[in-house]
Formats: structure tokens, C-alpha cells, sequence
């Protein structure tokens, strides 16, 4: 149950009434996520109901959260189904609830669909260069925060976990990607605001139709090419072995093409930027797994997934 902070129906309801959004007339703690504490909340407005997502961060500060939060309303503003956060009378979008930083977003309708056919991933694919189009004119920067400079620093407190053969993996593929980050063609490659955790959970489906993406926190400016990686990965692979599966692959890459066609370098780049992707998520659920932080991560995803599908990206770019 991700409900780490608890909430009370009044503190809630004077919240939803400060924003404008109604009189609160349901509430209940949802039972999905493992890092932020989530309520569903349902209000009646002009004698409508309208449903919520009431969020209090419990790892991310006041300061951190102005970059996702503006992400999203931005996004929104152009379109694309994110949660968009509601802002107060003085247009404030970062609340506090109970000492936390808060937000109140609307409610995506549908629900994720963790089997996705070739249509799915195509809808994913159109819907992600939307986005990076979408977000070239964001004025905020943040660097992405789980990029390069993370996993340099990260690596050398995992590798003591591991097994021989698994460090000298994880030490040759962060040195490949030191060295290519230091490339000309690499430091070509279009960049901006990206979601970079396009994962098949934090995206929601209604009748077949993509409805919603959501989870933001963990976007940051990036190359568009790593976030397509990161998609890619998850989307279009068998999750046993790791493994492509080629038609989920062209499905996406050929959607997200008819939106905004990938470059030459970018074509060239792809495998090394889906290595990228994989190594990123290897470093984090690792660093999930052995080091695991406070009132944050309940049960940890399994690294060995990670290790499995970067392998294969290694493998694909040798044959
Ligand atoms: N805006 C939203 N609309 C609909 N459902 C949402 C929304 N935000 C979160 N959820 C639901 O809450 C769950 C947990 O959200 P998530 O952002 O993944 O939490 P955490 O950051 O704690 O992992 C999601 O799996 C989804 O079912
Ligand atoms: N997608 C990541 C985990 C990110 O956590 P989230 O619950 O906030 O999406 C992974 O699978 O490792």
C-alpha cells in the first residue's frame, strides 16, 4: 500500500476547496507505487464529479519539484494526456500537505496494459516524439539526474555486490559509454526535456487507445535518442530473455518516425543509446537492491532483468 504519509478526509477537503476544485466526496489511498504516497480523490463540482490524484512526494524536496511540476503543465497545455497539476488562487502548482511537498492532478482514465501489442507500441512511439517535440520550448533546465555523471558515481557502490564476472560487465559498459559520451556525433544528438522512465506501467490505455502517460519524476534533459532507448527497452522486448521482439521494435520506431524522422547520427547511435538505457536501470535497481533508502522503495524491482536485456543490447550490436 503506497500510502507512506496518512492524510485525513478534512485535511484533503480543505485542500481540494483552496484549489477550486469542488467538495471532496470521496477519498482512498492507492495501492500502487513504491516512492510517493497517492490518493485518489473524487470531488463534485457544479454537480459533476471529477476525480483526482492527490500526491505528497515523500523523496523529492520544494526545490526539486518546480521542473517536473511545469514539465507536465506544459505539456498539458499542449495537449499531451499528462496529469496537469492544479494550481491555487495565486497560481502556485507546489503545495504542502502534512510538512510535504504536494500536488493535485487530474485522474488519467484507463489503465496500463503490461502485455502491449505492436499497436500499443506504436501509439507509445507517435506519443513520445509528440512529447520531445512538444518540450522543445520548456524554458526550465535540469540536468537528467540519473545520467552519466550518476552512474560514475554510483558504479563503484554496487560493483563490491557483485560477482566477478558481473563488475567487469558493469565496469566495460560504463566505459564505453564514457568514451562515447566524449564524441562528436554523440554530442550532435538533439536533446531536451525527456521523460526517461517510459516504462509500460506509466502509461495508461483506454479501449485500445493510449490515454494518459504520467510519472515524471524522473525526466530531466537528455538526448531524445536515450529516451527512445529507454522506451524501446521496455516496450518491444521479451521480458524472459531480454530479447527484441522485431515487429514490437519497427511498430514503435516507424511511429515515432512518422512524428519526428530520427537523424543519421541518431540511426548510427540507437544500439549504443538503448545500451545507455539499459546500463542506467542495471545501476539503479542495483543500487535499489543492495542499498536500499528509508521509507522509499518497499519491494524492490530485480536487477538480474536489467543485466539480462543489456547483455542482449550487447549482443545485437556484435552481430
Ligand atoms: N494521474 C494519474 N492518473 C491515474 N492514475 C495515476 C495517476 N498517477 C498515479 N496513478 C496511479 O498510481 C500508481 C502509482 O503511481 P506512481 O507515480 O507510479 O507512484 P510512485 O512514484 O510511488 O511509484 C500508478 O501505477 C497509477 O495506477
Ligand atoms: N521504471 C523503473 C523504476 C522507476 O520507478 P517508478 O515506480 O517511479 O516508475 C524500473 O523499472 O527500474
Amino acid at each position: 500500500m503506497a500510502v507512506f504519509t496518512e492524510v485525513s478526509r478534512d485535511e484533503a477537503a480543505a485542500l481540494m476547496q483552496r484549489l477550486g476544485l469542488g467538495q471532496l466526496v470521496a477519498m482512498a489511498g492507492c495501492a500502487g507505487g513504491i516512492e510517493n504516497t497517492n490518493y485518489f480523490v473524487s470531488t463534485l463540482r457544479d454537480g459533476t464529479r471529477h476525480e483526482w490524484v492527490l500526491t505528497l512526494f515523500e523523496r523529492l524536496t520544494h526545490a526539486q519539484l518546480p521542473f517536473y511540476l511545469y514539465l507536465m503543465q506544459h505539456l498539458a497545455a499542449k495537449g499531451i494526456p499528462v496529469p496537469d497539476p492544479q494550481a491555487d488562487g495565486d497560481g502556485a502548482i507546489l503545495h504542502t500537505v502534512r510538512g510535504k511537498p504536494a500536488a493535485v492532478v487530474n485522474r488519467l482514465r484507463g489503465a496500463s496494459v503490461l502485455d502491449p501489442g505492436p499497436q500499443h507500441c506504436a501509439q507509445v512511439g507517435a506519443m513520445l516524439a509528440r512529447m520531445h517535440l512538444a518540450a522543445r520550448d520548456y524554458p526550465r533546465q535540469q540536468p537528467n539526474l540519473r545520467g552519466l555523471a550518476w552512474w560514475n558515481e554510483t558504479v563503484p557502490v554496487v560493483l563490491p555486490y557483485l560477482q566477478p564476472e558481473q563488475a567487469e560487465l558493469l565496469r566495460d559498459e560504463l566505459a564505453y559509454q564514457n568514451a562515447l559520451a566524449g564524441t562528436d556525433a554523440y554530442r550532435r544528438l538533439p536533446a531536451g526535456p525527456v521523460h526517461a522512465d517510459l516504462f509500460r506501467d506509466n502509461v495508461m490505455f483506454e479501449d485500445g487507445r493510449l490515454s494518459g502517460v504520467f510519472d515524471f519524476y524522473f525526466a530531466g534533459c537528455d538526448t531524445w535518442l536515450f529516451d527512445l532507448g529507454v522506451a524501446l527497452n521496455d516496450w518491444c522486448i521479451d521480458l524472459a530473455s531480454g530479447h527484441d521482439d522485431p515487429e514490437r521494435v519497427a511498430a514503435l520506431l516507424q511511429a515515432y518516425e512518422s512524428v519526428r524522422p530520427l537523424q543519421a547520427d541518431e540511426t548510427a547511435l540507437l544500439p549504443a543509446l538503448r545500451r545507455a538505457a539499459a546500463l542506467r536501470f542495471w545501476i539503479s535497481r542495483l543500487w535499489d537492491w543492495y542499498l536500499p533508502r528509508q521509507a522509499s522503495v518497499l519491494k524492490p524491482h530485480d536487477p538480474t532483468h536489467f543485466e539480462r536485456v543489456l547483455r542482449a543490447r550487447r549482443q545485437e550490436v556484435a552481430a
